[in-house]
């Protein structure tokens, strides 16, 4: 992506990114501010990402667009019963949801790796076909090995993208862990990469798309299989996008 200016490549970022509100606080004026930024004067996001509480205002803010509406399941700590799972993704379908976001069982992961598959395989059943993005939180995982063991094992349940974090520990999408998701994505021959969880700045997300072109090919950048999942990028991506210069500074470990 070398030849695109700034104001260009931000743009396309724009349309690759998941506009993010995860507050804990599940605040409904706050899903509705960020439903209202999710059309900007450089194009759409790809998709808004809120809680299951939200989906349904979603789906009317954004009626008439391309844009997506993402949900959270099995959220953050990726250990409730299936049960619980299978009732929010019913629900979240109901209230149009487009896409599911559902962290997996990372602590057990590691050890078990069949059992990600297997789960994957039910949300994605219970999805009814609609894209399944797995979260690994690669930040609490040991090391590269660990990543590429659980995003193998993620696709291979059928999983459409694998997706670092939940933004909701310490550490954030890396540079690394990135790779390490990209290389398990050639390896199964399928699947797309969501970064999240601490991307705040235009030369950061850059990184990563610079990253992913390299590696896959510079059509894998674009929304079918590039994603970054964040709550405060958008303002950076519009101004660059807009010929200002970019104010951020560096979040996440890139
Ligand atoms: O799924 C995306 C993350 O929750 C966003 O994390 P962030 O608030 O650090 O951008």
């Amino acid at each position: 992506m070398t030849e695109l200016s700034d104001a260009a490549y931000a743009k396309r970022l724009i349309g690759c990114l998941d506009l993010t509100e995860l507050s804990d606080d599940r605040a409904a004026d706050k899903a509705d501010r960020l439903l209202e930024k999710a059309r900007t004067p450089f194009g759409p996001v790809a998709a808004v990402c809120v809680w299951p509480d939200h989906v349904k205002r979603a789906a009317i803010a954004v009626r008439g667009t391309p844009i997506q509406i993402a949900t959270v399941v099995n959220f953050p700590g990726g250990e409730e019963p299936w049960e619980q799972t299978q009732h929010d993704i019913r629900l979240a379908l109901a209230n149009g949801a487009t896409e599911i976001d559902v962290v997996v069982d990372y602590r057990r992961g590691v050890e078990d790796p069949h059992a990600v598959t297997f789960s994957v395989r039910q949300v994605k059943d219970a999805a009814g076909g609609l894209p399944v993005k797995a979260i690994l939180e690669t930040g609490m995982l040991d090391d590269i090995d660990d990543m590429q063991l659980l995003a193998g094992a993620a696709l291979t349940g059928g999983a459409d993208f694998v997706k670092t974090s939940t933004g909701k520990v310490k550490t954030g999408a890396t540079m690394e862990a990135a790779e390490a998701l990209l290389d398990a994505i050639a390896a199964a021959g399928t699947g797309g990469l969501k970064v999240s969880g601490g991307v705040r700045g235009f030369a950061e997300a850059k990184a990563y798309a610079d990253l992913a072109a390299r590696k896959m090919g510079e059509a894998f950048v674009g929304p079918k299989t590039f994603r970054i999942g964040a709550s405060s990028l958008l303002t950076d991506l519009v101004a660059v996008a807009g010929g200002e210069q970019s104010s951020a500074t560096s979040g996440s470990g890139y």
